[in-house]
């Protein structure tokens, strides 16, 4: 039987036991963190305490050692920094493929996005490590974790310098306002920041915001490269629609496209669309919602 393997920083990985309870089998979560998160719906926790001033990343050595006899499982790793080196170990260890990208996930293989998610390739395996969105947090009624401790790589955490925008958790998110290269400062992000207040929602971006301008970080990008995301509504402003955008969004349940080209392909996956300036527009729209 194949079982699962869960390898995660904390408690959000609800994403993560849905996929797992997908493949069948038992579901194992590795937990690396200060104090071992209370999650639910699986079958056993190990938790790998972290040292002070100790990256999570340090321990991969440690999460591929404990994965030794894994090799016919599915590991899957949340899509985080120190979770995609946890994958990188345990694939290297256990000499299986690192799939990035699956749409769905059985015992023995996956759909996966291709060409920006124009198509779907079927890719069959016998144990593969899987980086996914984590999701939302887990409830917490989960098993008492056993404790796993391990010798760390020689790593130290000497200064921290938290990001203007702070860690992003799009795939839990029920609402997100997108912003795209119709801004052209990046104060101007001030009018998307005042619209997401005023509906509840997560702030996020189109790839080049975050790997061109860096003006966001880039756990706040969506698509075929960046977050993929599913929530309840989905503002994209100044967002042309490229695919390699929008196959990341294309789960949201109603999206509304603001942009000045009316003939931008946003429009044709939009629910409402309004062709105008976002300078006018969204202080507009965060009016009429405050
Ligand atoms: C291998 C690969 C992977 C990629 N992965 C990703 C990915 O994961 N995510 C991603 O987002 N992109 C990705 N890209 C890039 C992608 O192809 C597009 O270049 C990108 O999505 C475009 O971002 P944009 O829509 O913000 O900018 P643009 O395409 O430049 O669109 C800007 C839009 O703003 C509108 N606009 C301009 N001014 C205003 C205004 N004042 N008011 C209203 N509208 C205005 C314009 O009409 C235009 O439609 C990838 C590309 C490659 C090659």
């Amino acid at each position: 039987m194949t079982n699962t393997w869960i390898l995660t920083t904390d408690e959000r990985i609800a994403n993560l036991v849905e996929v797992a309870a997908a493949v069948g089998g038992t579901t194992t979560v590795i937990a690396v963190a200060p104090s071992a998160p209370a999650v639910g719906g699986v079958d056993s926790v190990i938790h790998i305490p972290t040292a002070e001033n100790v990256p999570a990343e340090a321990y991969a050595g440690v999460v591929a050692g404990l994965l030794a006899d894994a090799k016919g499982d599915v590991i899957l790793a949340a899509n985080r920094p120190a979770e995609r080196s946890f994958a990188g170990a345990a694939a290297a260890a256990l000499a299986l493929p690192v799939i990035v990208g699956a749409t769905s996930v059985s015992a023995e293989g996956a759909e996966v996005a291709r060409y920006g998610g124009l198509t779907n390739e079927t890719v069959a395996f016998k144990g593969a490590v899987l980086v996914l969105e984590g999701g939302a947090a887990v409830e917490a009624d989960g098993p008492a974790a056993q404790v796993h401790e391990g010798t760390p790589m020689g790593a130290e955490v000497v200064d921290v310098q938290p990001s203007g925008s702070g860690p992003a958790n799009l795939a839990a998110a029920r609402r997100i306002v997108s912003c795209g290269r119709g801004f052209k400062a990046e104060e101007d992000l001030a009018l998307a920041q005042a619209l997401a207040d005023a509906l509840g929602a997560e702030i996020a971006c189109s790839r080049p915001l975050a790997e061109g301008t860096a003006w966001m970080t880039k756990d706040r990008y969506v698509g075929v490269s960046g977050m993929r995301v599913s929530p309840d509504v989905y503002v994209a402003l100044g967002i042309s629609g490229q695919v390699q955008h929008t196959s990341g969004m294309a789960g949201s349940k109603i999206v509304v496209a603001v942009n000045s080209d009316a003939e931008a392909p946003i429009f044709q996956i939009s629910d409402y669309g309004i062709v105008g300036d976002i300078y006018d527009v969204v202080p507009a729209l965060t009016a009429a919602l405050s």
